[in-house]
């Protein structure tokens, strides 16, 4: 994609009826007659060799119909010209539903290109957080010129000019342009809630944002050409696939041509037999072989690979997820384990301060103090939730925080596990995990005391998180203060998803960088398989990695920049839209919905991926037996007289035969495309099960119906065409 992102401020009004989400929803599944019919232009455009090699078999298929073409006119027959139109259909058939497949995602593209407006950004030079309003200035650039490291201004109201990380500031922004949801949602700097999509709106407040985009590299330029299918590359197993495809088609092309001069014999047969003008034409031979050949070739599945691939992209994108590779959506198909973070997958993840539990001889004042004071300059949503929580409940501490001035703060990081100050009075104050404040103290020479434990226990047990709270006095006493209470609420109806994942055999493991007992107390509400806690993300990417040792595909839904590895690593790394810019990076889908039992959805559309393309290759390779008992017999008949015991279906004459069996094979394409876009019915239930039901109906299926179609088309031809 080239285009840059331009925004232009459109009225704040109620979404229009064409707003993208909407459009984005609609017709899911279904396939409306109008669409074949509409999409019939770009279809006859792929007709284009240079376009079509890289479908093989209807490469060979249109090289077959330009011969019959050139045979039909240099020596015409009506029996010519009907093989040449029906095989020209066949090839407009394949194309039709890869067109129609396509069209789809070009209606949605269309939508969303018009979210894309014209805007000029307010950029930032000199800005540095907390810099006075003298010490930088505003200057208005167009939002396309934007480049990654621009910090830009975004007050109440206006259009976000590109997509970047808050620095500062908290707001209230309507997604919907995005996500198609129209409730507001927080976006904050600090912590996993502070990237922002170019082209959403600010409500309320105002964020400094600082952009990580290039550009013309927008999320919406890359959604747009993802629902596009723009550059799409076919998966390791397509091509699999397709290399088979090839192999047979090369195979029933040799065997074609060995048997170009027994056909030749038969030929005179055949005009012996039927004392018609089509029959004694020289051309017949040609086109008899390269009905035979088309015949044979898995045309079925050759024309509707691709369109089966697109539609399985295209059924995410209905349900708000966007796949930047196909791969991984088969992979999600044969996921084995998912792993969940929990603070903002499980959990909603805005973490509050709700209570402070002093411990031993602390006062509640001089704890909630070191909190607030050790937080001032935190800008996780846990850091200036304590800010807000000290401020309410303990007034009286604030007055006492302006020895804060000169201070060196101590960010938060999922490593350390602390964040914290060094005042310039040499008091020295740390908050975090309980165990690494614990190991900080005892660094410092000072005690834990056992009461710390209670506390913590305490807060656990609830599913809270505890941060301890500890102060290196400057005259030297390393102290535990206490325990503050975060709380954060589980998602409602996890429960009954994960059941279902393990229905369909996928374990679930919640990771979290919280203690053991918080994290049980978490995993056991929500109904998750297994938990990790006090991880790192080091050991949430070595967890991923041992599982997939085992041969097992991973995958993994998160939002924070500490999942950010996993993500990358994970087979299948599905990132919140909540999340921050680094996750949505790494990770190869987004969800738009931030929604972590999403996963479920994503796993029922690879697995319905896989086993469409698997149903309709059975289906493409059971149907070729009847066309063999169509033509085989015509041809040969009359020189083996043994082999007119194969025409069971007892079709009317060789040209009829041949005829029904080229209509046949062109109008299955059709009938099937509904089904390659849909995708065929997946319940929850065992690969082995599911593999023997779709054997029998895919595959008898495909024996069987050919036989009752041939003979069908076979009997009307004779109606309607009393000379074949
Ligand atoms: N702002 C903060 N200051 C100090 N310590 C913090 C802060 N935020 C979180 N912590 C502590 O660090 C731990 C690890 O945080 P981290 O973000 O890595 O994991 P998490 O958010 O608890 O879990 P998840 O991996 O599910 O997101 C937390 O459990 C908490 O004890
Ligand atoms: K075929
Ligand atoms: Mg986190």
């Amino acid at each position: 994609m080239s285009a840059p992102v331009q925004v232009r401020p459109a009225p704040p009004a109620a979404a229009p009826p064409d707003e993208p989400g909407r459009a984005r929803r609609i017709g899911a599944g279904m396939l409306d007659p109008t669409q074949l019919w509409r999409a019939l232009p770009q279809a006859l455009r792929k007709l284009n060799p240079v376009a079509l090699v890289r479908n093989p078999v209807m490469f060979v298929t249109e090289i077959g119909a330009a011969l019959t073409t050139g045979i039909a006119i240099t020596d015409p027959s009506g029996f010519g010209w009907l093989i040449t139109a029906w095989l020209w259909l066949t090839v407009i058939f394949a194309n039709l539903a890869e067109a129609v497949a396509e069209s789809r995602g070009k209606a949605q593209a269309d939508s969303l290109r018009r979210t894309r407006q014209q805007t000029t950004a307010r950029r930032l030079a000199g800005w540095e957080p907390g810099a006075a309003p003298d010490a930088y200035v505003e200057e208005s650039v167009a939002a396309g010129e934007l480049r990654r490291g621009d910090i830009v201004v975004v007050p109440a109201g206006e259009l976000i000019p590109g997509d970047g990380d808050v620095i500062e500031g908290a707001a209230s922004v309507d997604e919907s342009a995005i996500t198609g949801e129209s409730a507001p949602v927080i976006r904050e700097s600090g912590g996993d809630r502070s990237a922002v999509t170019g082209g959403t709106r600010v409500l309320s407040d105002r964020l400094v944002v600082r952009v990580t985009q290039e550009p013309g590299e927008s999320f919406l330029d890359r959604m747009i050409s993802l629902v596009e299918g723009a550059g799409r590359q076919k998966t390791p197993n397509e091509l699999a696939l397709n290399l088979l495809l090839v192999m047979l088609t090369f195979v029933f092309l040799v065997a074609v041509v060995t048997l170009q001069p027994m056909a030749i014999f038969s030929k005179e047969a055949m005009g012996a037999a039927h004392d018609t003008a089509a029959l004694t034409a020289d051309g017949v031979t040609g086109i008899v072989l390269v009905s035979l050949l088309v015949c044979l070739i898995p045309t079925t599945i050759g024309a509707l690979l691709s369109a089966i691939g697109i539609a399985g992209m295209d059924r995410l994108v209905q349900r708000n997820v966007l796949a930047m590779s196909g791969r991984a959506v088969e992979a999600a198909g044969d996921v084995n384990t998912l792993l969940l973070d929990k603070t903002g997958t499980i959990t909603y993840g805005n973490r509050r301060a709700s209570a402070f539990l002093p411990v031993g001889s602390v006062t509640a004042d001089r704890l909630a103090q070191a909190a607030l004071l050790s937080s001032l300059a935190d800008e996780t949503p846990e850091g200036r939730s304590i800010v807000e929580y000290a401020n309410t409940a303990h007034h009286s501490v604030v007055e006492e925080t302006r020895d804060a001035k000169g201070a060196e703060w101590v960010p938060f990081s999922a490593t350390t596990r602390m964040s914290g100050v060094d005042l310039p009075s040499g008091r020295r104050l740390r908050k975090g995990a309980a165990s690494a404040v614990a190991q900080w103290v005892r660094e410092q020479g000072g005690e834990v005391p056992e009461a710390l434990d209670a506390a913590v226990d305490q807060v656990s047990a609830s599913g809270g998180t505890p941060l301890a709270v500890a102060e290196l006095t400057p005259g030297g006493s390393a102290d535990m203060l206490g325990v503050v209470h975060l709380k954060d609420v589980v998602k409602p109806g996890l429960r009954e998803r994960f059941d279902e994942l393990r229905t369909m055999g996928i374990r679930t493991v919640m990771i979290t960088g919280d203690n053991p007992v918080t994290a049980k107390a978490i995993a056991d509400e929500a109904g998750v398989d297994d938990f990790l806690a006090e991880a790192t993300p080091e050991d949430k990417l070595a967890l991923i990695k041992k599982e997939q040792e085992g041969g097992k595909l991973v995958a993994m839904t998160g939002d924070g920049t500490n999942d950010a590895p996993a993500l990358a690593q994970a087979d299948v790394g599905v990132a919140m839209n909540t999340g921050t810019s680094a996750a949505k990076e790494a990770g190869n889908m987004v969800d738009l919905d931030s929604d972590p039992t999403k996963i479920i959805e994503i796993v029922e559309i690879g697995k319905q991926l896989l086993i469409t393309r698997g149903a309709l290759t059975t289906f493409s390779i059971a149907n070729d037996i009847a066309k063999y008992f169509a033509i085989l017999p015509a041809m040969f008949a009359a020189v083996y007289p043994g082999l007119g015991r194969l025409n069971i279906m007892d079709l009317h004459s060789p040209l009829s035969a041949i005829l029904s069996a080229v209509i046949f094979n062109a109008l299955v394409i059709v009938a099937l495309i509904p089904l390659a876009l849909r995708g065929v019915r997946y319940r929850p239930s065992s690969a082995s099960a599911l593999l023997t039901r779709n054997l029998w109906i895919y595959g008898l299926g495909g024996v069987v119906v050919p036989f009752l179609a041939i003979k069908f088309i076979d009997f009307a031809l004779v109606q309607f065409l009393p000379g074949v």
